[in-house]
């Protein structure tokens, strides 16, 4: 059937497109890569109400397209696990779960728990960038992984989306790119996204709004120019690092989440791609979402581009606000670098404690806590209360479960399209064909022409093999068991390699079923 006007219209406005826009920029990288970042409207804009009291619901047109605003607040997060490496509670034994639920209510386990997070408290809405920051081991990956849903046992504080608490909708509209990229090797960008589309957009939205939609992300993460490339890993070549983060990206916010949450999405690339990655994560907030990332070091440009930092010093808050205003605060409490530096590195050392000043107190890390308590968490708290409960249309969309998906039978076509396409690439790849045809060849000479009919005459073959190639080595008195047991490593080797040169052969025509 062919595609209305309309319907095109529509799809070029759902991906990325933001509540009623007022104007787009469009950036431009060094080799042509160009998103363009669309600006929200004064109206949206003035609706945010993590800094304006909301008053006006109606200017806020929550279109089926548009993400749903999450305002995001968490407060006194505090997280343990087991010192066994178990999360509390969670084990898989009923009966030990039971045991253990009983004895740490009767605090008899107190010791066995070690704290990871300590009480943290924040906020952040639509439109804004959290960046979670702090040493290797203080808490961020666990904060972000509380907030996403995916951490539940154990964890104390209240966190409030759209002041509702989790509940199961919200997992459709929470984006999660984790460190560790999970895609395919043998599938290229725009298979990635196309199988991503079919299995998780709606069954009602028709195939050409699906092909847009991942036409739309290709276009606005700067993929074009690697969209037929493999994936790639391994020993397979590949795209590039920024182009694995962005195809990440892509396959999250293919689905439009109102909440990314994005665990180190620069490790690993260079100061370039990593701003790329920046400014285009700052373009999809700006459409609407919120977005939380953590980051290791980031560089003073990516830093200036967050709104708001939380830094992180062994579960303990440190420092909560902008990130304009961290080096005013730290210079309040006397912390200023003594040459000009990157602010994300001089509080990624004061996070450390490694600060050879001796005019500033011993235990830093102590003390900045100490300050973190006594003058930011209580008006960051103060904030969030003052604020206005979100607009009870929010609260009421964010409990309502957004359409996903089609019929488990065509997930389960799709998901067989997608394994046999990536196993036949695999199975089917020149190098992998040419080294089993190589092996079958050369082993294929060395029992031409060879009786091998019984397994007695496989051993004359094998032994006479030796007597030929190694003669020094073998009295031909010896009997063939003997021999055997001499060469019983050589015996081995030349299984293995059998085996091996089966293995290959019918993993190379095999096709899975
Ligand atoms: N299930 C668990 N069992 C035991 N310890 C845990 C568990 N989960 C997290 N931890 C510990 O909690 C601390 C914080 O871990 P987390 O992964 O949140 O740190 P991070 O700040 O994200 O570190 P990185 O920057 O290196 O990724 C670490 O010391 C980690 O070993």
């Amino acid at each position: 059937m062919e595609e209305s006007k309309d319907d095109q219209v529509e799809e070029r406005t759902s991906a990325l497109s933001p509540p009623p826009a007022m104007g787009s920029m469009q950036i431009a990288g060094s080799n042509g890569f160009a998103h363009s970042i669309e600006f929200m409207s004064q109206t949206y804009l003035r609706n945010r109400y993590s800094e304006i009291d909301i008053e006006d619901n109606t200017t806020l047109n929550l279109s089926k397209d548009q993400p749903l605003p999450i305002f995001l607040k968490f407060e006194d997060v505090e997280y343990k696990v087991r010192n066994n490496g178990q999360a509390g509670g969670s084990s898989m034994n009923p009966v030990k779960a039971v045991v253990s639920k009983v004895a740490s209510q009767l605090s008899l386990e107190q010791d066995n728990y070690k704290q990871i997070l300590k009480g943290i408290t924040g906020s952040i809405g639509p439109g804004e960038i959290l960046a979670l920051m702090g040493p290797s081991g203080s808490g961020k990956t666990t904060l972000l992984n509380i907030i996403g849903g995916r951490l539940k046992d154990n964890v104390k504080g209240k966190i409030t989306y759209n002041d509702i608490p989790y509940n199961a909708a919200l997992r459709r509209r929470v984006g999660f790119v984790t460190q560790d990229d999970v895609l395919l090797p043998q599938l290229t960008v725009e298979e990635t996204l196309v199988f991503a589309a079919f299995l998780r957009l709606p069954g009602n939205m028709s195939r050409q709004q699906k092909y847009a939609r991942v036409e739309t992300i290709i276009k606005d993460l700067g993929l074009e120019r690697c969209r037929h490339t493999r994936i790639g890993g391994g020993f397979i070549k590949g795209i590039s690092g920024g182009e694995r983060k962005r195809t990440s990206i892509g396959h999250e916010i293919l689905v439009d989440p109102s909440l990314l949450l994005l665990d180190e999405p620069t490790s690993g690339l260079d100061s370039t791609s990593a701003n790329r990655l920046l400014h285009i994560l700052q373009g999809i907030a700006k459409a609407g979402r919120t977005i939380i990332t953590t980051i290791h070091q980031p560089s003073s440009r990516i830093f200036h581009t967050f709104d708001k930092i939380l830094l992180i010093s062994d579960g303990y808050p440190v420092y909560y606000g902008k990130a304009r205003d961290s080096m005013d605060y730290f210079a309040s409490l006397r912390f200023m670098p003594e040459i000009a530096m990157n602010p994300a590195e001089f509080m990624l050392d004061l996070a450390t404690g490694q600060v050879n000043d001796i005019s500033i107190p011993q235990d830093i890390v102590q003390y900045l806590q100490g300050m973190y308590k006594t003058q930011l968490e209580p008006k960051e708290k103060e904030d969030n209360h003052r604020n206005k409960k979100a607009p009870e249309h929010l609260q009421a969309a964010i409990q309502v479960k957004k359409e996903w998906t089609s019929s488990w039978l065509e997930q389960f076509r799709i998901i067989y399209k997608r394994t046999f396409k990536e196993r036949c690439r695999d199975y089917f790849d020149k190098l992998r064909l040419v080294q089993a045809l190589g092996i079958a060849v050369l082993l294929g000479l060395l029992w031409w022409k060879s009786q091998t009919a019984t397994e007695a005459q496989l051993r004359d073959q094998v032994i006479k093999w030796f007597q030929k190639k190694l003669p020094h080595f073998i009295n031909s008195t010896q009997s063939p068991d003997s021999l055997l047991c001499h060469f019983a490593d050589w015996s081995d080797v030349l299984h293995l390699h059998i085996l091996d040169i089966i293995v290959n052969i019918r993993g190379s025509i095999r096709v899975p079923i």
